[in-house]
């Protein structure tokens, strides 16, 4: 892969740049497997950030991202608008047009948002809306403007892809659980994986996803909630433990519901980047059979993001 660059912008302080030269995984991913979350940045010269971000990154191309997944052995992607980017979604949508049909979006719209708009990101391959509720990420947006744009993109058979903090999901509850469409959790919910897997702040997780069957999650950023490591980085297989049980039981509680990402280029990582070879090596800690492994990468997200290629399949 050719080097991270910026471009007229300059990094947030401290900024850790994604990691170049990536292992070869260990761990086959099988055929047709999707990296169900990651995202491109800009570049800025060509895709400027938005005014209204709270970071700026280092740039992180198309091209880039695709040769992240032909090195990881990853057919798709389901590329997510970053909030850096706020709701201009064009270099996500750029990305999904030069994919060859080999990559799904999701992005963020605004209550002004017309029909048009909608049906040409469609025609893009957007299949889906994020809605941030993480406080360091986005400003509040009101729940009606929300609601409403949730029961538009509804019509069009998209999804919701919902990103909080475990600790705002009692007072998010029932705005989540009124939504209409599926509901797609990012990163499990972030929970604080020193607490126990059977604790109170786990198990209303489990609860929202149990009792409701619209709800999915990616279990995925390991990189992010490890408290203890060790991090996927110098050929470590064993990384990131202290996040294996709660994946794992998400996984196997709900085989049919969950998605994985690598997060490429994960922005806001503090500590340390991951080596993203190293990251498709955990995928077999928390989904340790082949059945659940196809589940994982191949049938569910083909189920949410090209339902007309897995029609009549499992
Ligand atoms: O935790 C984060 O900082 C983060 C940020 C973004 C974004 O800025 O879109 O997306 C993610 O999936 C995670």
């Amino acid at each position: 892969m050719s080097k991270p660059t910026s471009g007229p912008f300059e990094k947030t302080p401290g900024w850790l740049d994604w990691y170049e030269g990536p292992s070869k995984p260990a761990f086959q991913v099988p055929p047709g497997s999707v990296d169900a979350h990651c995202h491109v940045f800009g570049p800025g010269g060509t895709f400027p950030y938005a005014p209204e971000r709270k970071y700026t990154p280092c740039d992180a191309s198309r091209e880039q991202l695709f040769a992240l997944r032909d090195h990881l052995g990853f057919a798709r992607n389901v590329v997510v608008q970053a909030t850096c980017h706020g709701a201009d979604n064009r270099a996500m949508v750029d990305a999904l047009q030069a994919a060859g049909g080999r990559a799904r979006g999701v992005a963020t719209v605004k209550r002004g948002v017309t029909d048009e708009e909608l049906q040409n990101l469609h025609a893009a391959g957007v299949r889906g809306v994020r809605f941030n509720f993480v406080k360091r990420l986005v400003d509040f947006t009101p729940r009606d403007e929300l609601m409403e744009i949730a029961s538009r993109i509804h019509k069009l058979g998209w999804h919701v892809v919902i990103y909080f903090e475990a600790v705002d999901l009692p007072e998010l509850w029932d705005f989540f659980t009124a939504l209409p469409t599926t509901v797609v959790v990012d990163h499990m919910g972030r929970p604080d994986v020193t607490q126990p897997l059977d604790g109170p702040e786990f198990e209303l997780f489990v609860k929202f996803m149990r009792e409701h069957p619209n709800v999915w999650s990616k279990v995925s950023c390991p990189e992010r909630l490890s408290v203890s490591g060790p991090q996927a980085l110098n050929g470590e297989q064993n990384a990131y433990r202290d996040v294996v049980p709660f994946a794992r039981k998400i996984v196997e509680t709900f085989p049919d519901r969950v998605l994985w990402g690598t997060d490429w280029p994960h922005p806001n990582l503090k500590g340390h980047m991951p080596d993203d070879g190293l990251l498709v090596d955990f995928i077999p800690h928390i989904a340790p059979t082949a059945e659940l492994q196809r589940k994982l990468l191949v049938d569910n997200p083909m189920r949410l993001y090209w339902p007309e290629e897995s029609a009549g399949k499992a």
